[in-house]
């Protein structure tokens, strides 16, 4: 069995942390937290350091089929932020829904006031966004409104071992605060430490074998891919990324917990997510595209496009990774996207630098990447920021506008999380945002698992669809 990765604190442990930071008489000062009738409620946000605990571990103990969540966490970073419940939340139906998410998030912290551990870098509450691709997407065929934002109940931070429990409670002027603290108390106590342990003593069942898939038609892929290489030989728009679903039907409901769990360790270099609407609808991935991140004022996002397989032998892997990094037609697609993404910081008063292209090889595939740097020297609120760069030429296309009419017209179905933004915004303006690609959407027995390929001038139908072959075959043997 492999060796368990969180370490079991028996009760005393946790009483002496309770003892040291959540003593009642000096927890919070009721005079100052207290918020007057008529006022806002206040929301107080309680950090604690807890044992090391496996993320997975703590999505299981808190997530509730009718409530949202999000989870993410990065293996190879040994990164994870991980909400349960709702304290606060706004869904939002409009095309003006980074702005109006903006306002929320800006109002919400206004209200917070941090206590407990706040000393540690990073202590905070976060406000969690998904976004769907399109900014009205047609609700018939999207579980997801085109923004939610929420603070959640519960939050946790993993950094290396340190793990961050993050508590957000509204308190009115009549809550007795003895009741919060025990909430708080009984929520640490009811976690389920030895669940990595089971996790990791059952066999890795994969029932891909036993899905009824339901594919779309891989002719109609072709021909769509054609038909996008005829407008671009006449000009009418240089690139697009053209996605392909898969429906699969599994005899029995799939396990959220222990597909997350294959996913983190067949694609430890990725970003793993999982979230939900409350209806449960989730939407899970694994990642490698990063929109942006934002820590200290330090923006980086990435170019990330043009892709190859990796090698089954390293003669093989060395070589087509040398073929990737010449090929014109890969770098072509690889260059819309840093040129995008360079002119629209550029809009933004910023001054971005890249990095020299080089290569993100992944457990499946490699991908061109280029890394984008730029210094925030004036106040730019995260989600100005998210805003102006989705989608980018590596989910939509060049130009914008044109290719996404195209796609609403060649794809069937409706991307809803697809290739979007999912992430967070914290109390201090650092922020991460991911682009929801390699992603399935999961409601009881049934997925849907959604892939897309770069489309510029020399693209090959048939090898773009093996490309997206590839992208999902992976996904699919990750569910369980
Ligand atoms: C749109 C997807 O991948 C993008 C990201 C990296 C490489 C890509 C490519 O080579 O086509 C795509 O632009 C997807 O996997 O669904």
């Amino acid at each position: 069995m492999t060796q368990s990765r969180i370490s079991m604190p028996v009760v005393s442990e946790l009483d002496l942390i309770f003892q040291d930071h959540l003593k009642l008489d000096n927890f919070w000062d009721q005079q100052q937290l207290v918020s007057e009738p008529n006022e806002p409620k206040k929301i107080i946000s309680f950090v604690q350091r807890i044992p090391t605990i496996d993320p997975l571990a703590f999505l299981q103990n808190f997530n509730h089929s009718n409530s949202l969540h999000f989870y993410w966490e990065n293996p190879r970073k040994q990164e994870a932020v991980i909400a349960c419940g709702v304290t606060q939340k706004l869904l939002i139906d409009s095309r003006d829904r980074f702005k109006i998410a903006q306002n929320f998030i800006q109002k919400c912290l206004k209200k917070t006031v941090r206590k407990g551990e706040t000393s540690i870098t990073g202590a905070g509450p976060h406000l969690f966004c998904t976004f769907t691709f399109f900014p009205d997407a047609d609700k018939s065929y999207s579980p997801f409104p085109a923004a939610t934002v929420f603070l959640p109940r519960l939050q946790l931070i993993k950094k290396n071992k340190s793990c961050l429990l993050i508590v957000n409670v509204p308190v009115n002027y009549a809550d007795n605060s003895k009741l919060i603290v025990e909430e708080i108390k009984q929520k640490i106590n009811s976690i389920d430490w030895s669940l990595q342990q089971k996790l990791n003593s059952e066999i890795n069942e994969c029932f891909a074998s036993n899905y009824n898939s339901i594919s779309e038609d891989s002719e109609y892929f072709k021909s769509v891919v054609t038909s996008a290489l005829n407008s671009i030989a006449i000009d009418e728009f240089s690139k697009i990324v053209l996605a392909y679903a898969t429906d699969v039907v599994s005899p029995v409901p799939f396990r959220l917990i222990k597909s997350l769990d294959n996913l983190r360790q067949r694609h430890p270099d990725c970003y793993i997510f999982s979230t939900s609407n409350g209806r449960d609808n989730n939407f899970i991935g694994a990642s490698p595209e990063r929109l942006v991140s934002i820590q200290n004022k330090q923006l980086v996002t990435d170019a990330l496009a043009g892709s190859a397989p990796r090698g089954k032998t390293t003669a093989e892997d060395v070589q087509l990774a040398n073929l990737l990094l010449k090929n014109r037609k890969e770098k072509r697609e690889h260059q819309a996207v840093s040129d995008f993404l360079i002119e629209r910081l550029r809009q933004l008063d910023l001054k971005p630098q890249q990095l020299p292209l080089q290569l993100l090889q992944l457990s499946n595939i490699q991908h061109l990447w280029t890394p984008i740097y730029a210094h925030l020297s004036h106040d730019l609120d995260p989600l100005e920021i998210v805003a102006q760069l989705h989608p980018t030429p590596a989910v939509a296309g060049v130009s914008t506008e044109i290719a996404c009419e195209q796609i609403r017209r060649y794809e069937k179905f409706d991307r809803s999380l697809y290739a979007a933004p999912l992430g967070w915004v914290d109390y201090q303006g650092n922020s991460e945002f991911i682009v929801g690609i390699r992603s399935a959407l999961i409601e009881g027995n049934r997925a849907r698992l959604y892939a897309g390929a770069g489309i510029v001038s020399g693209s090959n139908p048939e090898k773009e669809f093996a490309e997206i072959q590839l992208k999902l075959q992976s996904l699919l043997k990750a569910l369980v």
